[in-house]
């Protein structure tokens, strides 16, 4: 069942919508907007009658606009057709009030066909257009496009302004033309499926309500990685930053999410009034607690700086990596803090929420490690909750491992609808919940002016990172210096259920390796499992006394490994070895030095086990849907998991 058939019948209760896209021809429009109503004509969740009318300055021919828009769909041909038959292109200016009235008629062509019957009338006004632009076409759709027989919903784009005092400015221009219940605010994050996840998370399930406070809480991370810098965009971010472009917005509205008290119900108002809540509680952010980063040349060269982007300004101290700390002054909150991390051209790709529970208590066992609850929101959708237990078996010993739903096994055939394509339905819905309200944007504002004024100013210079690196000097451990956080310290089984039998070796290949050792130390066997091929009891030890040599093969792969022996030694001795061996050549394929290596593996074991996590499933969100896809081959399928699974050693 996809998602949206949970949605009301939204095409008996609209009977006549009318989507005006303004910026037609450029990149959000393209990548995003159309794409996203085209999702939700096939999935039937338009409402009957709807027409799409593009707008820009650019002119265009029918076929030009047409294969701009569908440039980004995917779908058949036929559908593709189908769908295009309700879109149509102007082109115009956005000042004067001539074009606009011709705009006019593209609403009032349709309505006549359909008259007086029509119950219900909604005009979209979607502003795919830079903000420099936003208040000119605001007026202009009010002067000349606006009906106040219909219902008016305009739509606007991040940023909302440039700090506190700039937004407040576009809100009051804003709400000259429109009211606040017809201002859809689009924060991108908050249609996504795990940031919606998380108030069921939080307020369907007893046992994370009432454990979901500092009482039991002792650290909450927010972390935004991307895997490439500003690639083009260098003009656009070098004004805004890491800050203003994902933490006052996107992170930001996904801590309020997971913070506030429960709302009343789940009316849009209430939901919004409990967000808007949590944020009055938390002091502005302060520069002793912040860490800042500006990305360099990668260290073999091929990727460039920051600095290096034509369009950015060549001594901007724009930061592009971003560590801070915000606190929570409420009964619910005070002392737990909530750590947020972001940064472009870093080494990995990852959206991420860990929730760190306190200590255990009770000393019934030595070395207990933390709960931890973890949601990732990209590139996959994981929740987890690490979980100490019993090793399996005759030992006694405990490992943390965990409870798991990653959504790729757990709901594989189910399409996880793009973030444009929920918000848009919740537009024509008038659905507010997931739009930004006047109010919480201020508080955002507020949390964020004071220091990216002091950054603006010039005087706070961020520390480099090479390209793809994890960040600047200090990131790796801003969250247990500032947050806490805790690393596990516990041998980490991270197993996923239901995956095969390929899969299962593989997995314990370097993970659990010292594991390995400890369970086989007792029999004093001579054949061990090949790290290599994975096979079980392919490998056979011998020692020559005389020589005092070692040997280890593999009867399958063919792996072999020598090392010297003294009296004492054993099988099981020279096979540890050989693990020993194996782990300190990844470390310097990878080109860590000994000590970083530990570091990473003392401090980083929540990151490597996501970054595991992520190697282990699929790659993109195009790969996962044609991996689960009709008619794919399921040797195809095999080599491809099998080649993945080798990828995530190698980055092991
Ligand atoms: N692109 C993305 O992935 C994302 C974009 N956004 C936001 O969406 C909005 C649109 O972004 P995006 O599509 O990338 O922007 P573009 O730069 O592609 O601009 C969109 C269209 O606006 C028109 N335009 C460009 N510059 C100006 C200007 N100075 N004054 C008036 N019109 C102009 C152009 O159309 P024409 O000249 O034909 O009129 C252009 O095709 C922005 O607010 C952006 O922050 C948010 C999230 C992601
Ligand atoms: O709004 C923005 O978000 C994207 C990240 O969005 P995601 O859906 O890919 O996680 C970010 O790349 C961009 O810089 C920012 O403006």
């Amino acid at each position: 069942m996809s998602a949206f058939d949970q949605s009301p019948g939204l095409s008996e209760t609209q009977e006549f919508t009318t989507i005006i896209v303004f910026g037609a021809s450029g990149d959000l429009a393209r990548k995003k907007t159309f794409p996203s109503l085209f999702q939700l004509f096939r999935s039937n969740l338009l409402p009957r009658r709807t027409r799409i009318v593009g707008y820009a300055r650019t002119v265009m021919t029918h076929d030009q606009f047409y294969s701009k828009a569908t440039s980004n769909i995917k779908g058949s041909s036929a559908e593709i057709t189908e769908f295009m038959k309700l879109c149509s292109y102007i082109s115009g200016s956005y000042n004067q009030n001539e074009d606009f009235l011709r705009l006019r008629k593209a609403p009032h062509k349709v309505d006549y066909v359909v008259g007086s019957k029509i119950s219900r009338r909604l005009r979209v006004y979607y502003m795919a257009l830079p903000p420099s632009a936003f208040l000119m076409v605001s007026e202009k759709i009010k002067t000349n496009v606006y009906d106040d027989k219909v219902d008016n919903h305009l739509v606007i784009e991040k940023p909302f302004g440039f700090d506190q005092e700039t937004s407040r400015e576009l809100n009051s221009h804003l709400s000259v033309y429109f009211k606040e219940s017809e201002i859809f605010r689009t924060d991108h994050y908050l249609g996504k499926e795990m940031v919606k996840n998380i108030m069921v998370l939080r307020f369907a399930n007893t046992f994370y309500e009432a454990s979901w406070n500092n009482k039991f809480i002792s650290n909450v991370q927010l972390t935004f990685r991307e895997p490439f810098g500003t690639e083009g965009r260098g003009g656009y971010f070098d004004q805004f930053g890491i800050i203003r472009d994902v933490m006052q917005n996107h992170l930001l509205q996904v801590l309020s999410v997971l913070a506030m008290e429960p709302p009343k119900s789940l009316d849009a108002e209430h939901i919004r009034d409990r967000k808007t809540e949590v944020l009055k509680h938390i002091p502005p952010v302060v520069l002793e607690e912040t860490l800042l980063g500006q990305y360099t040349k990668s260290t073999d060269g091929t990727k460039p700086g920051y600095l290096d982007d034509e369009t950015v300004n060549p001594n901007s101290n724009t930061p592009t990596f971003a560590a801070t700390v915000l606190h929570i002054n409420n009964d619910r909150w005070r002392g737990v803090p909530f750590i947020m991390k972001a940064g472009k051209a870093v080494e990995s790709a990852k959206v991420v929420i860990r929730i760190q529970f306190k200590d255990e208590s009770n000393n019934l066992f030595p070395k207990l490690a933390r709960n931890e609850l973890v949601i990732q929101i990209s590139p996959k959708e994981n929740i987890y909750l690490k979980t100490v237990v019993k090793e399996p078996g005759l030992s006694s010993d405990i490992i943390m491992t965990d409870l798991d739903l990653s959504y790729i096994h757990r709901f594989s055939d189910v399409l996880i609808p793009d973030a444009y394509a929920s918000l848009l339905l919740d537009v024509i819905g008038s659905d507010h919940s997931n739009f930004v309200r006047e109010d919480e944007l201020d508080e955002a504002w507020r949390i964020f002016t004071p220091i990216l004024k002091r950054i603006d100013e010039g005087n706070v210079k961020p520390l480099p990172y090479a390209y793809g690196t994890r960040g600047p000097q200090g990131a790796s451990d801003f969250h247990i210096k500032f947050g806490g956080y805790k690393p596990t310290g516990l041998a980490y089984d991270w197993s996923q259920p239901g995956t095969s039998e390929l899969e299962k070796p593989m997995r314990t290949k370097l993970k659990s390796a010292k594991k390995v050792v400890k369970r086989l130390k007792p029999k004093l066997d001579t054949l061990f499992d090949c790290l290599f091929c994975n096979h079980e009891k392919s490998v056979n030890v011998s020692i020559d006394r005389n020589s005092k040599i070692g040997t280890l093969s593999c009867k399958v792969c063919q792996v072999n490994y020598q090392t010297v022996t003294n009296n004492l030694s054993v099988a099981i001795d020279i096979y540890s070895e050989w693990i020993d061996a194996c782990e300190e050549a990844k470390k310097q394929e990878s080109g860590n030095t000994l000590a970083e290596y530990e570091r990473e593996s003392e401090q980083q074991d929540s990151d490597r086990e996501d970054y595991q996590r992520e190697n282990i499933q699929e790659g993109s969100e195009e790969e996962r849907y044609d991996y689960f896809g009709e008619g794919t081959d399921s040797d195809n399928d095999q080599r491809t998991k099998r080649s993945r699974l080798q990828d995530s050693d190698d980055d092991e």
